[in-house]
């Protein structure tokens, strides 16, 4: 499946009887509702519908539009990664596939992998860049006491990137046994399309809640963070029609987009191919995909998903960035003006939506799909801001 030019299979020829197989797996089970039922039934172990809210003091603050809040923080686990896992392992099931591996940057897809294996009796093996085993220590530990195996990532930038390129390295040795949970809305052909699928679970009740509030409209503006593009794409696709609704991505602008040191893909990245899907990446002239930056582990990526891409391209999305500094603001805003404390992720939205709110009248609306909590973060944040 493409989405405009981007999207598709660019992988070694090994890949791709798996990748049909996975495709048909997908295809089976989406139009087989014994597959829906058995997802549904999971919803009160997840914890869906997630909550649906008004942000009355950070709406105050702004002093524009009206800002709602879609809680993917209190899913079990706390992030919107649980919704994609718990529906790929099914899968997996459905292929008889014994062993699980999966790749994670902030390690809360690690988790959410590890939890799903744990409930439905399959071998996990996690693949974590070095550099983010440490920095989200928590999750590793998390993940071992779950029954994972979690494998320490040392090459390249030993960020989410390498791990996924790890994770790809020992799938297409271990085809027949194993399923690569993919985490986000990346890698090639059905990947994009079933992980944003599974996700769509995240739109498809944000529309109803805010209706249900709100005399059957719509709302005027949706923000999510953009890390591979899941949480964005899951929340954003039910939209993708009302084009009265503005959709808005927000990625990790680091040090600055005008510095080395960002995660910003759609931003300031332009065309190109990584993990097997042709999407938009940073990248130099020779095509070198860059080393990346970002406060935030799981928006620390070269690349992103081609259903943003394309939505790039055509203008159905806009996309900023928000720096690490501007991201601390969003965290501490949303905590202490609504007493949530939320992922570094999805810190980013909070305060891209800030800025956006300011600028809207006060009959507008303004939904932030608040990805993760930031249990995972505190410890960071703290060294960070000191004077917190
Ligand atoms: C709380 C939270 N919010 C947003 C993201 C960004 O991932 P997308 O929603 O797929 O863009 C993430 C990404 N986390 C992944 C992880 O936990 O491993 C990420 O690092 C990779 C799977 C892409 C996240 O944890």
């Amino acid at each position: 499946a493409r989405f405009g030019e981007f999207g598709g299979q660019y992988v070694p020829e090994a890949l791709h009887a798996c990748l049909r197989q996975l495709e048909r797996g997908f295809e089976d089970a989406t139009a087989d509702p014994a597959f829906w039922e058995e997802f549904k039934s999971l919803y009160s172990y997840i914890g869906r519908p997630s909550s649906f809210h008004k942000a009355d003091r950070l709406t105050e603050y702004c002093g524009g539009g009206q800002i709602w809040l879609k809680r993917e923080d209190l899913n079990h686990t706390g992030s919107h990664k649980i919704n994609n896992a718990l529906a790929q392992v099914l899968i997996a099931k459905r292929l008889g596939k014994k062993k699980i591996i999966a790749e994670t940057g902030a390690g809360q897809h690690g988790v959410a992998t590890a939890t799903a294996c744990a409930k439905f009796g399959l071998e996990c093996t996690v693949f974590m860049g070095a550099e983010d085993t440490r920095r989200q220590a928590l999750n590793v530990f998390r993940m071992r006491i779950l029954g994972a195996k979690v494998i320490p990532v040392t090459n390249g930038t030993q960020t989410l990137r390498d791990a996924t390129s790890e994770a790809f390295r020992y799938w297409v040795s271990n085809l027949e046994s194993t399923h690569y949970v993919v985490g986000s809305a990346i890698g090639p052909h059905p990947y994009p399309t079933l992980v944003r699928t599974f996700q769509s679970v995240i739109g498809n009740e944000t529309k109803k809640q805010f209706a249900a509030l709100n005399g059957g409209k719509l709302p005027n503006t949706i923000v999510a963070c953009v890390g591979g593009g899941s949480n964005s794409t899951g929340m954003f696709s039910p939209f993708e029609h009302d084009t009265s609704v503005r959709l808005v991505g927000v990625e990790a602008g680091g040090d600055g987009i005008e510095t080395e040191h960002h995660s910003a893909t759609l931003t300031v990245g332009r065309p190109g191919v990584l993990h097997g899907v042709k999407t938009y990446v940073l990248q130099d002239s020779d095509g070198q995909v860059h080393d990346t930056h970002s406060v935030s582990a799981g928006l620390d990526y070269p690349g992103v998903g081609p259903e943003l891409a394309a939505w790039k391209a055509s203008g159905r999305a806009d996309f900023m960035a928000a720096t690490d500094a501007e991201a601390l603001e969003g965290f501490k805003l949303l905590s202490q003006l609504e007493g949530i404390i939320p992922a570094l992720e999805s810190s980013h939205a909070v305060y891209g939506a800030v800025q956006i709110a300011k600028t809207m009248k006060k009959d507008e609306h303004l939904i932030i799909n608040i990805s993760g909590r930031g249990d995972k973060d505190v410890q960071s944040v703290a060294e960070i801001l000191p004077k917190l």
